[in-house]
């Protein structure tokens, strides 16, 4: 699913006009009734106190369509004007004069804090304040409005964002948001959703369709993606009935050192699950038995030292190497990567202590492959391209090093991101019982997988992060938040790939009445 840019989301309402041969206030009419229709769905007339706080532009326009809707359907409603600015829109002034038309309960202004009304926790906020016109620091009576409502412990419906939240940088200042528990989002949900620093102030958000021009929509191109089942499934590759081990690659990870073996073990053990046709793991001579004995659909190759890897040489021809799980910092293992990397023509996929070693000497940088995928954590993403001022920098940041590169950035999180091109994608799956040791090991070797059947970079890296995440959701479900290990990871990896095409559970037929 494509996330539009506050410019895109401009443009999209101004074509959508034009093309439609409607006016602003019929699609705001649209987007009002589209609220409204989504919380009659859920509230079905009960009388629950509806407080709507409006801003005085086209958010606090939609909010005031809302209303009125919700009063001629004799709903419970009071509407508030949080008079933060004399410019008022439009569209704003059409809806204050047909709500005033429609009830005598005219709305009430709010210039500070004296003004606050009294609300409860059994009240429903609905928060039509700012929208994404919002573009420099919210008054301080207003954030302590947004603090207030907090307070107030009642159930918060945003309309299209969080009052607060900017579309493309992060509040200066902690509490400066609404609280939201929902969202209902125009047609496309914001970016500021998906990053860690902004998402403490989202709960859910559901996108409501309000019939922006399609044609627009379906031929912009958008510079972040939602990464769901609907996108991934296109890049499944079937496999043939003649198909044969060789088929599927192999997939050669290098990595370990004494103590972190097991990081081997998982990536290569996720290698195969991904779908791979055979692994190599590449340890030092320590962890051969523990390899061989706990996985033996893996061959192994041991470095000549015990403890560390201190020169990569082999003598297989690895269709992709997933380099750094486990693999330690140690001088030698520094030397041997630097050398290894100045040879190196086989796509790579580059990971923890393989990143660290690289960020000390970011000479080594030049000599990667194009295309070569780089799975940093955000201390080791740090450690790569130095600070960042908030989450839009840090991507920007992120996007420049990739483009410099000609790399591949996945950044782990919540919602782990592709970098590419400049373009990003957002992982939709996964839960914090993947916040376990072990669980990024895992990915490596999904995508290590991945890219050794012949998925591209791109694809490999969105479709792995995704079944990574989905086989965590399918996890947690029979071993809960606390239990999942990485291992769990591996294992529902194959309810991953089945509920790709799995259909949706048929409703249950009502009993006919005899
Ligand atoms: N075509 C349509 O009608 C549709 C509209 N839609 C809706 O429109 C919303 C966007 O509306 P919007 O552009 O009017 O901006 P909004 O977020 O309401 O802010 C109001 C104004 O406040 C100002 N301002 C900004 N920051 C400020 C601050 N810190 N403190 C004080 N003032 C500040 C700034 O004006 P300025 O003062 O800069 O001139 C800004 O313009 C969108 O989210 C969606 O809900 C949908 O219904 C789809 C169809
Ligand atoms: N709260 C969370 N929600 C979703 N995914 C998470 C969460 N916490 C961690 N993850 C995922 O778990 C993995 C952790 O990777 P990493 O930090 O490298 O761990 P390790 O080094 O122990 O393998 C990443 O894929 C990350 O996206
Ligand atoms: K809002």
């Amino acid at each position: 699913m494509k996330i539009f840019s506050k410019e895109q989301i401009y443009e999209g309402d101004r074509l959508t006009i034009k093309k439609q041969n409607i006016s602003s206030a019929d699609l705001m009419e649209r987007a009002g009734m589209s609220l409204f229709n989504w919380l009659d769905l859920r509230l079905k007339g009960a009388p629950v106190p509806i407080l709507v706080f409006c801003g005085i532009g086209n958010n606090g326009g939609d909010g005031l369509v809302l209303a009125r809707h919700l009063v001629t359907h004799g709903y419970n409603v009071k509407t508030f004007v949080v008079d933060f600015s004399d410019t008022r829109s439009q569209d704003f002034l059409h809806n204050y004069e047909r709500l005033k038309e429609t009830t005598k309960d005219w709305p009430v202004s709010i210039h500070d804090e004296s003004d606050f009304p009294e609300i409860t926790n059994k009240d429903i906020i609905i928060d039509a304040i700012f929208g994404v016109g919002l573009n420099r620091p919210v008054a301080d009576w207003v954030i302590n409005l947004f603090k207030y409502f907090k307070r107030a412990e009642a159930l918060t419906i945003s309309v299209d964002i969080p009052s607060g939240l900017f579309t493309d940088r992060s509040p200066k200042q902690e509490g400066a948001v609404v609280k939201s528990n929902f969202i209902l989002s125009f047609q496309t949900p914001k970016l500021a959703f998906f990053l860690p620093g902004t998402s403490k102030y989202i709960e859910q958000w559901e996108a409501l369709d309000i019939g922006i021009d399609q044609e627009y929509m379906q031929n912009t191109e958008t510079v972040a993606h939602i990464l769901g089942k609907l996108d991934v499934l296109p890049m499944y590759k079937q496999r043939d009935k003649f198909s044969h081990k060789g088929t599927f690659g192999h997939g050669l990870i290098i990595g370990g050192s004494y103590g972190k073996i097991g990081a081997v073990q998982l990536a290569s053990r996720a290698v195969l699950a991904a779908g791979a046709g055979l692994v190599t793991a590449y340890v030092p001579t320590c962890g051969y038995v523990p390899l061989q004995s706990a996985f033996p659909e893996a061959m192994v190759i041991t470095d000549a030292d015990d403890k560390h890897i201190s020169a990569i040489n082999f003598e297989i021809t690895p269709t992709v190497i997933g380099l750094g799980v486990g693999i330690g910092t140690d001088k030698k293992t520094g030397d041997a990567l630097e050398a290894f990397l100045k040879t190196n023509t086989t796509p790579l996929v580059l990971d923890a202590d393989g990143l660290n070693i690289i960020s000390k000497n970011k000479n080594l940088l030049v000599h990667l492959p194009a295309d070569t995928i780089l799975t940093p954590h955000p201390k080791e993403l740090e450690r790569l391209i130095g600070v960042w001022e908030d989450d839009f920098d840090k991507l920007e940041k992120t996007k420049a090093f990739a483009e410099k590169y000609k790399i591949l950035v996945l950044i782990k999180g919540a919602n782990s991101i592709a970098v590419y091109q400049n373009k990003l994608y957002i992982n939709s799956t996964g839960n914090p019982g993947l916040a376990t040791g072990g669980t990024g090991d895992v990915l490596t070797g999904v995508i290590t997988g991945l890219l050794a059947q012949g998925y591209s970079a791109l694809e490999a890296t969105c479709f792995g992060m995704y079944l990574h995440g989905k086989s965590a959701d399918l996890a947690v479900e029979t071993k809960g938040y606390q239990s999942l290990i990485a291992s769990d990871v591996i294992t529902y990896l194959a309810d991953a790939y089945l509920d790709l095409f799995a259909q949706p559970a048929p409703v249950a037929e009502q009993p006919t009445q005899a």
